[in-house]
């Protein structure tokens, strides 16, 4: 008998298998990854979502803490078509309900055919499908949540390397994860990490060789204070972005962002880069895009599957940005070069 519910946008309701008990709500999306669970259930731009693994055993290598991208577990609400034993008592101590059991490929070809949707779990002994309702019913699309910014960021700046002899990046937290700033600091740049509404003052009391706006969940209209850090700073020093960062960038340069039907979530998105004509394979989580990349920036990649932007240039201001993860967790690790590149740009 199941003892746990998932309702979906449109009140169709699935049984499922209590993995880790509890409520919760958010907008249902997928990832067609098929190693990497740590990472991106500590990713923090999964914030307020629910998290479908379309790989159908997940956790088979255990739970490891070195694997994490943050310090606690970001979606949610977990359903897989099985969870090991590891992943669902990591689950339940973190709090963060998880289902299994259930037909994973139907939610997938649905979120497919219908886009990214409200969904509501109930997972537990006494739990009805009326609560797995009522969690539906209360639940908001990801552009309502106004203030994800304040539940992802640093509330005071941090500095790590802070004796490195590379390049000052004073990078804007707006939900990074961790592989961004040891990406950096393994680089030897000194990296300030600043919270989401850090002031265009607090920023210049470093004296940043790079502005950096990390990645982060939800819609990048709602991380409006970065933008304003972007139109203070472009021309002034060089500015890089990831995910979140390229959709800030992009709206503060006069371009635009949209949602995606379901987005790109997986670990092989392959990614042309225009110049050169190669194709990398790229880890990747969003659910928006950069509709219009406006007049400052030039499309350097495109996505290969949908050609939408994947890269954003403009040489002459110094701005190299990213859709897609170049720090690469869990891998392929084919465009660790961003970070090079994007250093190099900051120390000339
Ligand atoms: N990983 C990210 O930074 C995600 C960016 C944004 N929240 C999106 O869903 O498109």
């Amino acid at each position: 008998m199941a003892d746990a519910y998932v309702a979906l946008e449109g009140d169709r309701v699935i049984e499922a298998r209590a993995r880790a008990p509890g409520t919760t709500r958010g907008e249902v999306v997928f990832t067609t990854a098929y190693t990497g669970y740590e990472e991106s259930l500590t990713d923090p731009s999964y914030e307020e979502q629910i998290l479908t693994f379309s790989y159908p055993l997940i956790g088979n290598y255990g739970v490891r803490e070195e694997r994490f991208e943050d310090d606690r577990v970001h979606p949610r609400g977990v359903v897989a078509r099985e969870l090991t034993d590891d992943v669902a008592e990591w689950l339940e101590s973190e709090g963060v309900p998880a289902v299994d059991h259930l037909d994973t490929r139907d939610i997938v070809t649905e979120i497919r055919d219908e886009g990214a949707m409200k969904c509501g779990i109930a997972a537990g002994p006494d739990v009805t499908e009326q609560d797995a309702l009522d969690e539906l019913h209360q639940c908001k699309h990801m552009s309502d949540h106004v203030d994800i910014g304040a539940q992802v960021s640093v509330e005071a700046v941090e500095t790590y390397n802070e004796d490195g002899d590379g390049a000052t990046v004073a990078l804007v937290d707006c939900g990074a994860k961790g592989s961004i700033m040891s990406s950096l600091v393994e680089r030897d740049a000194v990296v300030h990490v600043f919270p989401y509404d850090a002031s265009e003052d607090d920023i210049a009391e470093v004296d940043p060789d790079l502005l950096f706006i990390s990645n982060g969940p939800g819609d990048p209209q709602n991380f409006g204070q970065a933008g304003e850090l972007v139109e203070t700073y472009v021309g002034e020093v060089p500015l890089a972005g990831i995910c979140l960062g390229q959709q800030v960038v992009a709206n503060a340069l006069g371009g635009e962002t949209e949602k995606m039907e379901f987005g790109h979530r997986g670990v092989n998105q392959p990614v042309r880069d225009l110049r050169t004509n190669q194709v990398v394979m790229t880890t990747q989580n969003h659910g928006y895009t950069v509709a219009d990349p406006g007049d400052k920036l030039d499309v350097t990649q495109v996505n290969v599957n949908d050609d939408t932007p994947e890269g954003l240039e403009n040489d002459e201001l110094g701005i190299i940005t990213r859709q897609y993860h170049p720090e690469a967790n869990p891998g392929p690790h084919d465009s660790l070069g961003f970070f090079d590149d994007v250093l190099a740009m900051a120390e000339e």
